[in-house]
C-alpha cells in the first residue's frame, strides 16, 4: 500500500516584524478568519505574534478531538482563562480532569435539564411580560434575553437567580470574557504599567469581586441550609474535591454557561428577525405543537422547526467561536504535518461558514439541519466534541428552545435601523447590541 507523504501546513501572511498580523487580525477577527481560510485553505499558520495553526478542516478537527486527543493538551492559551476559571473543568488537562467532569456529570442528567428547563419557561415570562410594557419602543433584546440564560443558569447550576437587578453578575461576566481573551490571544493589557491601565484593571477586579461573590454566598448558604436540590453545587460539595477545586468548577461552569447561552439566543432571535418566512415557519409549529402551554420535555422533542432554527443559529454565530490545543507529539492532520509544541486553533467560526463544507453557507436556512443533508460529523461543531465535549450542551439547548419557541408564540421582533456589529472576545457577540421594536402577536 502507498500512503500520499504529508505536506506542511499553509504558510499564512507574515506580516510585521514581533507584531506579526496582529494589527490586521484584531481590525475584524471573524472576518479575518474567513479569508485566512479563503486564501489558504483549512489549515493555515498564522502569527499574532504567538504563532499558532488556524484549523478549518474537519477531518483535522476530528483528529485533534476523537482521533487523537490523548496527543493534546489544553495548551498555552487556556492559561489566560485561569485567572477566572482556575484549575477546573475546562482548564485541566486529562488525568486530573476526568475526576472533575465525573463529579459534575449527574447534575446534567435529562431529569435534572427537565427540571432546570422549567427554569427557562420562568426567566423567559420575566423578560416577555417586560417587553408587554415596550409597545413602539425600541430597545436591545440582547441585553434582555442574556437575563433569561443567567437567571435559567443560576438557578440550573447553584440555585440562585443572577440576574437580579444590581447584582452585576451580567456585566461582570461580559468583563471576564474579555479579560480572558485579551489575556489568551494578546496578553497586552497584562504588560502595560498599571497606570496606563486603570480602566481596564478596575473593571477586572470588580468583576472579580462579583464571581466569586457569587460562588462564596451560593456555597456558604448551600452548607447551612443543607437542602438538597441535585445541582451541580450539591454534586461538588459531596465530593472528595478541595474547597479551591470546587469553587473553581462553580465558577467554570457559570462562566461557561450563562454567556454562551445568552449570545445564541440573542443571534437565533436576531435571524428569525430577518428571516420573515422561516420565522413563520417556527410561529406555525409552536402554535400547533404548544397552543398556550408551557413547554415540556415531550412538546420539546416536536419542536423540530425551532430546533432547526437554533443549530442554524449556531452554525452562523458560534457563540465559542475558536478554541485551542497544543500537541505534545508530531502529527499528521488531514495529511498536513504539524509538529509536536503547534497551538492549533479550532475555528467553529470558520469551519461553519466553509464553501467547501456547506452549501450556501452564508445563507441562514434552517431546513439544511432537517433534510438528511449528509457532512462531514465535525464540519459543525459548535458545543466542541469528543471526551471534552461540551457538558452543558442538553441545558443549553433545552434552553434554547423554550425560550426561542416561547418568544416566538407572543412576539414579533422588528430590527431598528442600527446595525449589528459583531464582537469577539472568547464568546461571539453583538457588540452594540440587538434594537428591536416588539409587537404582540394576538
Ligand atoms: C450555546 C451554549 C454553549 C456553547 C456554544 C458551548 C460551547 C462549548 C465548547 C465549544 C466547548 C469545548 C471547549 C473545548 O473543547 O476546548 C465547551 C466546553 C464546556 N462547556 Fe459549553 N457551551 C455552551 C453552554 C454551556 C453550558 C450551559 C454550560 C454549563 C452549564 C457549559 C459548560 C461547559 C464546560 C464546563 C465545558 C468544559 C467541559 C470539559 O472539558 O469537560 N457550556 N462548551
Amino acid at each position: 500500500m502507498t500512503t500520499t507523504p504529508a505536506c506542511p501546513v499553509a504558510r499564512g501572511p507574515r506580516g510585521l516584524p514581533v507584531l506579526g498580523v496582529a494589527a490586521e487580525y484584531f481590525r475584524d477577527p471573524a472576518g479575518y478568519t474567513l479569508r485566512l481560510q479563503e486564501d489558504h485553505g483549512g489549515m493555515v499558520d498564522v502569527t499574532l505574534p504567538k504563532p499558532f495553526v488556524q484549523v478549518t478542516e474537519p477531518e483535522a478537527v476530528d483528529r485533534v478531538l476523537r482521533g487523537n486527543p490523548d496527543n493534546c493538551t489544553r495548551g498555552e492559551l487556556y492559561k489566560g482563562f485561569i485567572g477566572y476559571m482556575g484549575r477546573g473543568l475546562l482548564t485541566l488537562d486529562d488525568p486530573q480532569w476526568r475526576p472533575h467532569r465525573k463529579v459534575v456529570q449527574p447534575a446534567f442528567s435529562r431529569t435534572r435539564i427537565t427540571a432546570d428547563a422549567e427554569e427557562a419557561v420562568a426567566a423567559t415570562r420575566v423578560v416577555l411580560e417586560r417587553w408587554a410594557t415596550r409597545a413602539g419602543q425600541v430597545f436591545d433584546m440582547a441585553a434582555d434575553v442574556m437575563a433569561i440564560s443567567t437567571r435559567t443558569m443560576g438557578q440550573a447550576l447553584i440555585g440562585r437567580d443572577l440576574s437580579v437587578p444590581g447584582l452585576g453578575y451580567d456585566r461582570a461576566a461580559a468583563i471576564a470574557s474579555k479579560v480572558m481573551y485579551t489575556r489568551t490571544v494578546f496578553g497586552v493589557n497584562e504588560l502595560l504599567p498599571g497606570f496606563l491601565n486603570t480602566r481596564y484593571q478596575r473593571e477586572r477586579r470588580w468583576s472579580h469581586r462579583v464571581i466569586d461573590g457569587v460562588v462564596h454566598a451560593a456555597i456558604t448558604s448551600r452548607r447551612r441550609s443543607g437542602v438538597e436540590r441535585g445541582d451541580a453545587l450539591d454534586h461538588l460539595l459531596a465530593s472528595d474535591l478541595d474547597e479551591q477545586a470546587i469553587r473553581d468548577d462553580l465558577r467554570t461552569l457559570l462562566l461557561a454557561g450563562t454567556d454562551t447561552t445568552g449570545q445564541a439566543l440573542a443571534w437565533t432571535l436576531y435571524e428569525l428577525a430577518r428571516h420573515p418566512a422561516v420565522r413563520r415557519e417556527v410561529e406555525d409549529e409552536v402554535d400547533r405543537v404548544l397552543g398556550d402551554a408551557a413547554p415540556t420535555p415531550a412538546t420539546r422533542d416536536e419542536l423540530v422547526v425551532t430546533r432547526s432554527a437554533v443549530d442554524e443559529a449556531l452554525r452562523l454565530h458560534p457563540p465559542v467561536w475558536q478554541f485551542p490545543r497544543d500537541l505534545i507529539e508530531d502529527d499528521v492532520l488531514a495529511g498536513r504535518s504539524v509538529p509536536g509544541g503547534s497551538t492549533v486553533l479550532l475555528s467553529t467560526y470558520g469551519t461553519h461558514r466553509s464553501a467547501e463544507h456547506w452549501t450556501d453557507p452564508e445563507a441562514f436556512d434552517p431546513s439544511r439541519f432537517r433534510d438528511g443533508s449528509t457532512r462531514h460529523r465535525q464540519a459543525y461543531f459548535p458545543f466542541g466534541g469528543g471526551r471534552r465535549m461540551c457538558i452543558g450542551r442538553d441545558l443549553a439547548l433545552a434552553t434554547l428552545v423554550t425560550a426561542v419557541a416561547m418568544t416566538t408564540r407572543r412576539f414579533r421582533l422588528t430590527l431598528s435601523s442600527r446595525p449589528v456589529r459583531v464582537g469577539t472576545y472568547i464568546t461571539m457577540f453583538p457588540s452594540d447590541g440587538i434594537h428591536v421594536t416588539a409587537r404582540e402577536r394576538r
